[in-house]
């Protein structure tokens, strides 16, 4: 097998993981897709909600993952982007406000039982997590930590990735489109790109073009992983599609919008389309595609392999 492993996949092919009704076929078919697209392994992501939700929704992909073999091959996992996100118009993006918490422990033993050691990586804001306890908690229990929707200071990043940061999710995402020139998250994040890895969704919308080869160019190729961030609208034409309760709208273009239409929510682009806009439109040769899109998220992995995990 040499297929992609995509570390951020919220639903596919008409499929929503993220919503109550889902279920073991529909999930079959998502998977099915993913794998007829390329796509060889991917974390399941559950964005925030309320904890009660989360927990179910895990236990519930979870006892696929364990009892139906399809699945089992194509899902390594769960990511959990939230529920420790920052709560500020523009950070939180597409998550709902409501059900964003400050990190704490308990909870966090809470989701990572409701996972089963299938929980492989948690995307949270450093600045809601107080002396990085939670970053380091779950890197012990062998769970990547991200940071995301996060305005993090150098100093908090910082100490973040001294407790175990391992990843940067969506790096020009889940920020606001107006920052302070100098001073901000992407730029703070990139100074520490020696030091963690960063994703990028690459559709051409989420970041334009010309300022994701920017971020390429000045990012360690062994840093860079692509991810499609994939919601049920993936693989499908314009539309409306349900996004965990929300509806999202996508453009002729491609571009899935909230229904506010002031962010994002989720991409409508599958890796394999990603990967001729990068080589097409961005230049980038195939061995490095490679190396973003399968060598680098497997490696991350493997700061979580599946023997350490409790
Ligand atoms: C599954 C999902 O909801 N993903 C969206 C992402 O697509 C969007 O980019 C971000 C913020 O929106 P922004 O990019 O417009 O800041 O929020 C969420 O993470």
């Amino acid at each position: 097998m040499t297929g992609w492993v995509d570390l951020q996949v919220n639903g596919y092919a008409g499929v929503d993981f993220n919503s109550e009704t889902l279920n073991e076929a529909a999930m079959i078919r998502a998977c099915q897709r993913l794998r007829a697209d390329g796509v060889e392994q991917c974390l399941v992501t559950i964005i925030t909600a309320p904890i009660a939700a989360m927990t179910k929704q895990v236990e519930r992909i979870v006892s696929w993952i364990d009892s139906q073999a399809l699945i089992r091959s194509v899902v390594a996992g769960l990511h959990l982007e939230g529920p420790f996100l920052s709560p500020h118009d523009g950070f939180v993006g597409a998550h709902p406000k409501a059900a964003v918490i400050p990190a704490d422990l308990d909870t966090t033993k809470q989701l990572l039982a409701s996972g089963c050691g299938h929980v492989r990586l948690l995307t949270l804001a450093p600045e809601c997590d107080q002396d990085a306890a939670v970053t380091r908690f779950l890197t012990r229990q062998g769970v990547v930590v991200a940071a995301g929707h996060s305005d993090a200071s150098l100093e908090q990043l910082d100490r973040c990735i001294d407790a175990g940061l391992k990843l940067f999710t969506h790096l020009g995402n889940g920020c606001p489109a107006v920052q302070a020139r100098h001073d901000n998250i992407i730029q703070r994040v990139l100074s520490r790109s020696d030091r963690l890895w960063i994703s990028f969704i690459a559709d051409g919308h989420h970041v334009p073009l010309f300022a994701l080869k920017n971020y390429l160019a000045c990012i360690p190729s062994d840093k860079i992983i692509i991810v499609s961030d994939a919601i049920s609208a993936a693989g499908l034409g314009p539309g409306s599609y349900p996004l965990a309760g929300q509806t999202v709208h996508v453009d002729d273009d491609g571009a899935a919008w909230a229904e506010c239409r002031t962010h994002f929510a989720g991409c409508a682009t599958p890796m394999k389309r990603m990967r001729q806009i990068l080589r097409d439109h961005a230049g980038v040769n195939e061995a490095t595609l490679d190396t973003w899109m399968r060598t680098n998220p497997l490696r991350l992995m493997d700061q979580s392999p599946v023997s350490t995990r409790t």
